[in-house]
């Protein structure tokens, strides 16, 4: 059975982002790092399975994924390169199995190899006779071989990579970049991941392939979705391995995916009414950023709020409820300057009583008065009305050294890395070296749901758990996209969803109409406006999702 993940819009491939799981056990959702794979190796080990059966159902089953990528296997092509240690083995049983499915298999060894392993013994019954670097001075043998395969399997390093990447190994790669530059046809697979990638990190060693497929074992990794990994990975396929299930219930990171969304998504009964879909209250916007809170109090409604009210300084009236038709207006008092006057936090907090759930921040801007409206609302507001805190809300809160002890009711905060960076006191470097961690962190000190965005984009909750976007899309890098997310957060949270399920289904939900927008128009040229109509209808195919018909 396989089961995918990621999106399906009209047929559309999503490039690098689509992740396919290839095994019937949802485990495969959760993401690993190399420490918690050695953790759950040795619970399997533990629970009386062996290493050898492990390296046996990891080589077999990726010779079954490899077997699957083609329409007819017998008579292709194909070329293993073996590293040093157990990744090297698992490539010599799939060596073996790819050779009984009816491949003309070349094995290459870029170590020496014990010739009594059983990995080995079994290439050798098969008459497979490998072809060591040592014999090969020059990579002549190599040469050939690349210039006629049709593909190769990376079995180089996995999760076992200690050091840069140097000598044979590191040659044998460049010379496999270099080749495919001339036979493009030429598909290059990483056996659980492209060699010399962190799986940790994301970060990758010069030599690292950019391959076509990435089949990986058991779990996927956590830097196939961190950059600069992310990159590198394309598609991923999840091998079964044979780990028993039930072993990795402390595993905390997951991508989000339908299954989880469609869980957790409200039920809207017929007989509703518009009370039945709860009351969000957006309070945004300045003259400088008008859109902003349109877009927010949109996305809002789009998601399926029953009621939506934008609390918005006086003289923007007009400009608003011109372009706001179904949204109802709190007009909140201004100086004499034109600024939110901080006196404003009272009106705004007399009538979010009556409010399920309000986004505070979109738009807002930053002068004192605004900064002052923003501290005294967020003082006063209600545990009873969930919150979700964007732009310049965060802005205001990292004004106060500490914020978290101040400010220390649930929420979500969805900053983007500069916010993050602002709130954190950690550089944008420190961040993007490895986002998960640093926000799974960061959402445990400050007691709050985090979305940290970007590509694939990281919800933490502060009890440890984190949810990843399966999407990394460069349309979506366009201004007033975030406002759209808050404004579906704010939404999914007044429709009754605690703040990481609201925070994981929106982020999804929020991609999920950016790849639409992007298999109708591309990556360029996207606008806010494009992802509106699109969050319903992304809505309607989770739930219409019928998990058969994925392939
Ligand atoms: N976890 C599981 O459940 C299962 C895991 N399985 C598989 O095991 C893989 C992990 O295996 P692994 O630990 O043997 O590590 P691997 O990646 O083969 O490399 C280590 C070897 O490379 C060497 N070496 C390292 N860096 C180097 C460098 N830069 N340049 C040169 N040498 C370098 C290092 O040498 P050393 O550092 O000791 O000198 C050592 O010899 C994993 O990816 C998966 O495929 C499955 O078999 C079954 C289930
Ligand atoms: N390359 C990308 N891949 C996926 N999502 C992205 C990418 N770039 C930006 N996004 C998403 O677009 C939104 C941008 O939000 P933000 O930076 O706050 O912009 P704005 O304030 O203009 O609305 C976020 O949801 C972010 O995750
Ligand atoms: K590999």
């Amino acid at each position: 059975m396989r089961v995918c993940f990621g999106f399906r819009y009209s047929n559309f491939v999503f490039g690098s982002l689509t992740a396919t799981i290839s095994t019937a056990t949802l485990n495969a959702m959760k993401l690993v790092t190399s420490t918690e794979m050695n953790l759950l190796e040795k619970r399997a080990v533990e629970s009386g399975i062996s290493l050898a059966d492990l390296m046996r159902n990891a080589g077999q089953a990726v010779a079954t994924e490899i077997c699957g990528l083609f329409d007819s296997f017998p008579g292709k092509k194909a070329l293993v390169l073996i590293g040093p240690g157990n990744n090297g083995g698992d490539g010599l049983v799939a060596a073996r199995s790819l050779k009984d499915a009816g491949a003309i298999i070349s094995v290459y060894l870029l170590s020496p190899r014990d010739p009594e392993d059983f990995a080995y013994k079994q290439v050798l019954e098969a008459d497979i006779n490998p072809i060591d670097v040592q014999s090969d001075a020059g990579f002549s043998k190599l040469r050939k071989i690349l210039d006629e395969t049709d593909l190769v399997l990376d079995a180089v390093f996995g999760t076992g990579l200690s050091r840069p990447v140097t000598g044979a190994p590191a040659a044998a790669l460049a010379l496999v970049a270099e080749v495919r530059e001339e036979r493009p046809e030429m598909i290059v697979i990483a056996l659980d991941l492209p060699s010399g990638l962190n799986p940790d990190t994301g970060e990758v060693d010069d030599s690292t392939l950019a391959v076509d497929y990435t089949i990986t074992l058991g779990y996927a990794k956590r830097g196939f979705f961190l950059f600069p990994g992310a990159d590198y990975t394309r598609q991923i396929l999840v091998a079964n391995i044979g780990i028993p299930e039930g072993l990795d219930d402390d595993i905390l990171s997951e991508v989000i995916d339908e299954h989880d969304v469609l869980a957790i998504l409200p039920i809207r009964p017929s007989d509703a009414h518009k009370g039945s879909f709860g009351k969000v209250m957006v309070v945004a916007g300045s003259a400088e950023f008008i859109g902003a809170a349109t877009l927010a109090c949109q996305s809002a409604a789009r998601a399926g709020a029953g009621l939506v009210t934008l609390a918005a300084r006086r003289s923007l009236h007009h400009i608003f409820a011109a372009k706001l038709i179904e949204t109802t207006h709190l007009l909140l008092p201004e100086t004499m300057h034109n600024e939110l006057a901080p006196e404003a936090a009272e009106v705004a907090l007399s009538k979010l009583t009556k409010y399920d759930a309000a986004a505070v921040g979109p738009g807002l801007g930053q002068a004192p008065e605004t900064v002052e409206f923003i501290h005294r609302l967020l003082s006063g507001i209600s545990e009873n009305t969930k919150l979700v805190l964007d732009a310049d809300a965060l802005n205001a809160l990292s004004l106060t050294p500490d914020w978290w002890k101040v400010f220390d009711r649930r929420a979500v905060l969805t900053p983007h890395t500069g916010e993050f960076a602002r709130l954190s006191g950690l550089s944008i470097g420190e961040i993007l070296a490895n986002r998960m961690e640093v926000c799974r962190k960061k959402a445990a000190l400050w007691g709050k749901v985090v979305v940290l965005k970007g590509a694939h984009t990281v919800v933490g909750s502060p009890d440890g758990r984190i949810a990843v976007s399966p999407s990394a899309n460069p349309g979506l890098a366009s201004g007033g996209t975030g406002d759209v997310l808050t404004g579906i957060i704010a939404s999914l949270l007044a429709q009754g969803l605690d703040e990481f399920d609201a925070a994981r289904a929106g982020v999804y939900i929020h991609a999920m109409a950016g790849e639409a927008v992007r298999g109708n128009i591309g990556d360029a040229g996207m606008i806010a406006s494009d992802l509106l109509i699109q969050i319903p209808r992304a809505i309607k195919s989770i739930k219409e999702h019928d998990h058969a018909s994925c392939h």
